[in-house]
């Protein structure tokens, strides 16, 4: 009873809300707690489609105990298979998103870096010149505020700092909110070896990379709790952590099905329609106020569409009468993606602690028991990686031009229409669109300074390179046999052919890092692709081949962009065409950012409570 009311029937709630937010996860839950916060007078409702759960990490001990309870089992999430891409060997990818209070941020793998300040100067771009004079930007100078506000950053205790020569400036944060970013009291033995093979190839150190500038080598901190080392997500933060506010009500295990307008105008009072998932009946709630989505970026487009808001023709073959033609929306999904790499030892050195030591029952136990100390410490204080190297394009080859120029050829001839989905050729604003963005991307790709790829790591002998800018774009659609199931997720990958050549430069110059005197030091011979594989041709087909088609970080499937551009969303959120409703999570990216989207994910929903706050307060 301390702190927002969760409901679990409609009986239970108001008639009707100031505000209803669609989805509790990482944004909306962040807007829902700041709105109740600017107004005590205003009622705030999140629906969210699961229930409040405890969510473990991502590497917390299998039997860890909490609250009396095992937690073994890991908080709801969403899960079916995308489309299989054919241009990557028909593969499918496992689609994964959080269904919990607190969403994806609450079974993610708490890796908790910030995009480059140039992503956002990119998105400012991709909406120049038709949002310059919006009061809102969307540029670094004009988010950088809310990626500080929105976390609690701890700095690394001087035992840690020089143990593992951690590194970190405290003036790229600032910020009071519950949600934490901390670096673990743990590190493999291994990792001071690819840090230094990194080095040897002239990768730059940086000091810190949450301030804007990320090319390099960086530490990056967790998204856990300073001294327990458990999992901080907006669940806890912006929800369990709040002081009671009569104002604030969270409706669980209820699905919003779509939103309707009563008086036959976009400016009037909204309806809610609401199913509820334990006895399947429906409800309508009124928002006075606003409606905001926030849904994810697979969820978000689904009320659209069952709102009859979206392209005429996707609505048309779903049997659903149209309310509002927006063409953006459910298009332009991107996804991380990429292939692996890996090599072995013939010298190892003596490395210890390593993963392997976890087979050792009494290590393992030892760990488990000094995850459950306080202050925790041991190997499960560190959750998937915690170091990482970006490097941009031009950093790479000499011969990054001939990347760009492909790039942006396409932005100004016909070419680029035809790696799109084909039904976007009945929409012309989609193809303006993909121009611009490719225009944008091609500028961002030749900048030393803007990351192209990103190698996670923490240990061991095989790493997944990621596309951090993918130029193919796929769509999410509704299922048109049955609308109120998961979407029909279509990634396309590798649709356009530059893909390709930017996978093929980023493995050529990467694995040159088994050359470095570290590497010979222990012998390291490349087993994935191989040395075997040197044509371009033949790197292809390895990338194809070894290809994680999902990171999890699906976004830009209402992308901020002018509706003539395809977009979905203005500067200040609202949907194009209609006054009262808003999107607050990934889904308004345009493209993808040179990091993992959940920092991205606070920092829109900081943005927006700020510009809704405003807004009303006029
Ligand atoms: C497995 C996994 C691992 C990841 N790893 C990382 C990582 O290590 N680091 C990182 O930075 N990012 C990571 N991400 C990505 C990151 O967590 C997400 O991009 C971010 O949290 C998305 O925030 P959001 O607010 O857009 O949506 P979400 O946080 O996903 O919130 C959407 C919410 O809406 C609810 N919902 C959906 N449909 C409806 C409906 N119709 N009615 C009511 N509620 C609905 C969902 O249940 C969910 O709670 C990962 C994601 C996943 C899934």
């Amino acid at each position: 009873s301390h702190h927002a009311t969760v409901k679990r029937h409609t009986s239970d709630l108001h008639e009707s809300y100031d505000f209803i937010i669609a989805g509790g996860g990482t944004a909306g839950l962040t807007v829902a707690d700041r709105l109740s916060e600017a107004f005590p007078k205003k009622t705030i409702l999140v629906v969210e489609y699961g229930e409040v759960e405890y969510a473990r990490g991502g590497f917390d001990p299998p039997d860890i105990i909490f609250g009396g309870a095992s937690s073994a089992r890991g908080p709801g999430v969403f899960t079916f298979q995308s489309l299989p891409n054919p241009e990557v060997r028909n593969k499918t990818a496992f689609v994964f998103a959080g269904k919990t209070v607190g969403g994806s941020s609450a079974v993610n793998g708490m890796y908790f870096d910030r995009p480059s300040r140039f992503d956002h100067d990119a998105w400012a771009e991709a909406g120049s010149p038709e949002f310059d004079t919006s009061e809102h930007k969307w540029n670094w100078e004009g988010i950088f505020p809310y990626f500080k506000k929105s976390v609690t950053f701890t700095e690394p205790s001087i035992g840690s700092v020089q143990k593992y020569g951690y590194t970190s400036d405290i003036s790229a944060y600032g910020g009071s909110t519950p949600i934490f970013s901390s670096f673990p009291p743990f590190l493999w033995a291994d990792n001071v070896i690819a840090r230094n093979a990194w080095k040897e190839m002239g990768i730059r150190e940086a000091k810190e990379c949450a301030g804007g500038d990320k090319e390099g080598l960086c530490w990056i901190p967790l998204s856990q709790y300073p001294v327990t080392a458990r999992r901080s997500h907006a669940g806890l933060g912006h929800y369990e952590s709040v002081s009671f506010r009569p104002n604030y009500h969270i409706l669980v295990k209820h699905q919003v099905v779509k939103i309707m307008y009563p008086d036959g105008t976009f400016s009037g009072s909204l309806l809610v329609e609401l199913r509820s998932l334990v006895d399947d009946q429906f409800s309508n709630l009124t928002a006075k106020a606003e409606v905001i989505l926030a849904a994810g970026a697979f969820h978000t487009p689904t009320i659209l569409y069952r709102s009859g808001i979206g392209a005429a023709s996707v609505l048309k073959d779903a049997g659903i009468p149209l309310v509002l033609d927006l063409p953006g929306v459910g298009a332009n999904l991107q996804d991380h993606s990429g292939p692996s790499w890996s090599w072995s030892y013939t010298k190892p050195g003596n490395f210890s602690p390593m993963p392997s030591d976890m087979l050792n029952t009494i290590f393992a136990a030892k760990a488990t028991a000094a995850f459950n100390e306080t202050p925790a410490s041991g190997p499960y204080t560190l959750s998937m990686a915690n170091s990482a190297i970006y490097v941009s394009l031009p950093n790479m080859t000499a011969d990054y031009t001939h990347i760009v120029d492909i790039i942006r050829a396409m932005a100004t001839n016909g070419s680029s229409s035809a790696y799109l989905p084909t039904d976007y050729n009945a929409e012309p604003s989609l193809i303006a669109g993909y121009k611009r963005q490719l225009s944008v991307l091609a500028a961002f790709l030749a900048n030393p300074e803007a990351p192209s790829t990103e190698v996670p790591f923490a240990t061991g002998t095989s790493a997944r390179i990621f596309l951090l800018h993918p130029l193919s774009r796929g769509t999410v659609r509704l299922d048109v046999n049955d609308h109120l199931a998961q979407p029909i997720v279509d990634y396309r990958l590798g649709s356009n052919p530059a893909d390709f050549d930017l996978h093929v430069a980023h493995l050529k110059f990467l694995r040159r890092m088994l050359d470095t005197p570290t590497m010979r030091l222990y012998g390291a011979v490349e087993t994935g692709p191989g040395a075997h594989v040197q044509h371009d041709a033949a790197l292809r087909e390895y990338i194809k081949d070894s290809m994680t088609l999902s990171f999890m970080h699906p976004c830009c499937t209402a992308a901020m962009l002018p509706r003539e551009l395809g977009g979905v969303v203005g500067p200040d959120l609202r949907v194009h065409g209609l006054e009262r409703v808003r999107i607050v999570d990934v889904s308004v990216l345009p493209f993808l950012v040179s990091a993992h989207t959940s920092s991205t994910a606070y920092a829109v929903g900081e943005k927006a409570a700020d510009i809704i706050i405003r807004s009303w307060l006029k």
